[in-house]
């Protein structure tokens, strides 16, 4: 398979780079005419080849890179590929900690805690997901359907509630809690907050579905979520599984990823997180003095 073929199939399947293939990959990827690597590089020479990627298409391109990479590998003589990075946020621009977990790991628990002890900004995407469903607007019926069925939101809706929330308070440090929950969700961050917000840290709850369930049943006696129930706590397990867990396997490869553990007890599991935010905090601080 040559790489001209693998980046013409991947523009085939697009609707974004559908836009790229418009006006012309050479033009794309900032060359004028590519190499074709099909051919084998020499033991003696290497090839260094630059993508220059608008920002706003970096999400497509991340989300298209990795089967182009094993392509590349895969060919005789291909030395090696080193991703560099995308775009990168100033660092002076706001922080944002994804906090992630299954169904019921503790996350909006941990949450309230933090805001309490380290005055960040907390934002559910559930809940705002849930405020919108409530408040009369053309999308309620469609958010309704999604969270009874356990699965995740178009991004351009949620994204906009995230960022309406975002510039509504003017903050500098944000708990995004359920977000991004699958690689919709990251490529519409991507594409649309990207460069205006710095993703500091991934903070994930990790719990057993068993711990889970019971906690969520026992939440559904009094919470009135209408997902806290048996059938829709499965779907919710199995959108967790399938979806969400490559955005954890990504933002791990960026190096981006705290796991603690959020079967114990709410106060045990709060020591590692308050420590966690104390190290990220004081990573910020050396980093202004340096
Ligand atoms: N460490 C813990 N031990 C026991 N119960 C907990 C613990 N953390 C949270 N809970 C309880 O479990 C339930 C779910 O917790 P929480 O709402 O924080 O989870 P969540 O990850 O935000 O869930 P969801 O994604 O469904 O909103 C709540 O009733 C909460 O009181
Ligand atoms: N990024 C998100 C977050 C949440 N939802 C929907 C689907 C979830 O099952 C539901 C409840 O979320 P929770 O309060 O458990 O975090 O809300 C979504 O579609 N996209």
């Amino acid at each position: 398979m040559s790489w001209r073929g693998a980046l013409s199939r991947r523009l085939a399947g697009s609707p974004r780079a559908a836009a790229i293939a418009a006006s012309g990959v050479a033009g794309w990827l900032g060359c004028a005419g590519y190499p074709t690597l099909a051919e084998p590089a020499s033991a003696k020479r290497v090839d260094e080849l630059t993508l220059r990627v608008p920002p706003r298409l970096a999400a497509d391109f991340e989300a298209w890179l990795p089967s182009y990479v094993k392509q590349l590998v895969e060919l005789p003589g291909f030395l090696g590929a080193k991703l560099l990075s995308a775009a990168t946020p100033a660092d002076e621009a706001p922080a944002v900690v994804f906090v992630l977990g299954g169904p019921g790991a503790g996350k909006g628990t941990q949450c309230a805690r933090i805001v309490e002890k380290h005055g960040y900004v907390h934002l559910s995407a559930g809940d705002l997901l849930r405020a919108e469903r409530t408040s009369g607007s053309a999308q309620g019926q469609m958010i309704d359907e999604y969270i009874r069925e356990g699965k995740i939101v178009p991004v351009e809706v949620t994204v906009k509630l995230l960022l309406d929330a975002i510039r509504a308070d003017g903050g500098r440090r944000f708990l995004v809690d359920g977000f991004p929950r699958n690689t919709n969700n990251l490529s519409g961050w991507q594409g649309q907050a990207g460069s205006a917000m710095r993703v500091a840290a991934v903070l994930v709850f990790d719990c057993p579905e068993e711990v889970m369930e019971e906690r969520l049943l026992e939440r559904g006696k009094t919470s009135g979520r209408s997902d806290d129930n048996a059938a829709s706590i499965r779907k919710r397990f199995a959108t967790f599984r399938d979806e969400t867990t490559p955005v954890l396997k990504y933002y791990e490869h960026q190096g981006l990823v705290t796991t603690i553990d959020g079967t114990r007890p709410v106060d045990e599991v709060w020591a590692d997180t308050t420590a966690f935010i104390d190290s990220l905090e004081a990573g910020w601080r050396r980093r202004e003095e340096a």
